[in-house]
């Protein structure tokens, strides 16, 4: 296991943000199951995209690097769909990608054959009851470990009507979507409560309709999808990932100015928030076409409504801790079954460096403090802990040590370069454990 010994520093410069992790899942997904060859541009090789890349090729998919440029770490692939999946190998590696295992599941539908999924950390125990409901009502076999992984499945999906809750999470809804098209009948998907994460539902049907899938969205409370419909290959270049650009833009507010680019102004990501709430915390951004640039600004806390971006918590917990006045950040209980409980890890590691934030059953209330001291803190395996932590060290008078540090690979394999040139001063060392 590796750890980090961050000196504090003020990070500055331009940093190239790398590819939208949801909307690759999305593009390698759809691109598999169309009829023909699809070029993937613009793809990073994080191990949550290893994991949906692996595991669609285990449904008989074949893809091909074709360009690699080593010093942003991003590839192009080819990816060959024959429109009818074959099982190659059934058992199927999630890794820790939450999105890699409710996306492939309902894909195990598709075939009538004992499928497995297992997988590492904490997916193991993120929650698949909706699924299960699923397959109790569609007379499809699952066993599973109390509960857990490895799950195996054996029965073919039918088209129907399904009920869903949509505040457990949007990556149900996104795994039906993918498959209940390709059935041979229509179906329709019924969302019980209020859609949380919407922006992720936007960003599925946006891909479905690039690769000529279509599907009526009755303002979330319905979808509405025929049946025996057909994915045609595609082009796709992924844009940049508003929720890795969080990131950096707080480093920015809170060292000396930032520039991010690849991103595009007009995404659908929900994550795009973050410049509407930076923005309104007192930061001063400029936001062109295809780039933001962030200078190092005085911020103020507000009430931050968590429910369509999850996963800027971390690094909005950050930012808070170090702004002036009370942070509030509400309606995140979903936080607790992600890769950590990122409220319960955010607020101990927080409050190991100096900040002052109190855990609240679903959410944060963090006092903001203007420095913070410094210490040994761990990432709790979590990618998106891990680099809240190293943000959070421009703001310490001492070093700061992150424990489980390349947790970082499950979505951003290049952040530790990013953090170093960008002027971050760090010392990695293995560690035991
Ligand atoms: O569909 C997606 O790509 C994702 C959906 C979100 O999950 P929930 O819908 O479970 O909140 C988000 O947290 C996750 O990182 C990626
Ligand atoms: C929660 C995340 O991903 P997943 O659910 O796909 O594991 C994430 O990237 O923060």
């Amino acid at each position: 296991m590796k750890s980090v010994k961050i000196i504090p520093s003020s990070l500055k410069g331009e940093v190239r943000i790398p590819p939208s992790k949801s909307m690759s899942h999305r593009a390698i997904i759809a691109a598999g199951l169309s009829n023909g060859i699809s070029n993937i541009d613009n793809i990073t090789f994080s191990d949550d995209i290893i994991a949906t890349l692996e595991g669609m090729k285990s449904f008989g998919v074949e893809s091909e690097n074709t360009k690699t440029d080593s010093e942003y770490g991003i590839s192009s692939i080819l990816i060959k769909g024959t429109g009818r999946m074959k099982l190659l190998k059934n058992e199927i590696d999630c890794k820790e990608s939450g999105s890699t295992l409710r996306f492939l599941i309902p894909m195990a539908g598709l075939f009538g054959e004992k499928i497995t999924f297992i997988g590492r950390g904490k997916l193991i125990e993120r929650p698949l009851d909706t699924y299960y409901k699923i397959f109790r009502e569609q007379n499809i076999q699952y066993t599973n470990n109390e509960g857990k992984l490895p799950l195996s499945v054996e029965g073919k999906l039918r088209p129907g009507i399904f009920y869903m809750k949509g505040n457990i999470s949007s990556q149900f809804i996104t795994g039906l979507l993918f498959i209940l098209p390709m059935l041979d009948g229509d179906s329709k998907i019924v969302i019980t409560t209020e859609l949380e994460s919407k922006g992720y539902v936007d960003l599925t049907l946006d891909i479905l309709n690039k690769f000529n899938i279509h599907v009526e969205n009755n303002n979330y409370k319905e979808f509405i999808i025929k049946g025996n419909q057909k994915y045609n290959s595609c082009d796709y270049r992924v844009e940049g990932d508003f929720s890795q650009a969080a990131f950096w833009i707080v480093a920015g507010i809170l060292g000396s100015g930032i520039k991010c680019s690849d991103l595009n102004i007009d995404s659908l990501q929900g994550d795009k928030m973050i410049l509407d709430i930076v923005k309104e915390m007192g930061a001063n951004i400029l936001v062109q076409d295809n780039f933001v640039k962030v200078e190092k600004s005085y911020t103020n806390g507000i009430v931050i409504d968590a429910s369509q971006c999850p996963d800027l918590v971390p690094i909005l917990a950050t930012l808070g801790a170090v702004s002036k006045g009370t942070t509030k950040i509400i309606n995140a209980a979903r936080l607790r079954i992600k890769e950590s409980d990122r409220l319960k890890a955010m607020a101990t590691e927080l409050n190991k460096l100096g900040a002052d934030v109190l855990e609240l059953e679903d959410g944060l209330e963090i006092k903001g403090k203007e420095k913070l001291n410094g210490g040994v803190v761990d990432s709790w395996n979590d990618h998106r802990i891990a680099m809240a932590l190293a943000i959070a060290s421009i703001k310490c008078t001492e070093p700061v040590i992150i424990i489980n540090s390349d947790a970082v690979k499950k979505s951003y394999p290049r952040f530790w370069q990013d953090f170093k040139s960008l002027g971050g001063k760090i010392d990695e060392r293995n560690v035991g454990r």
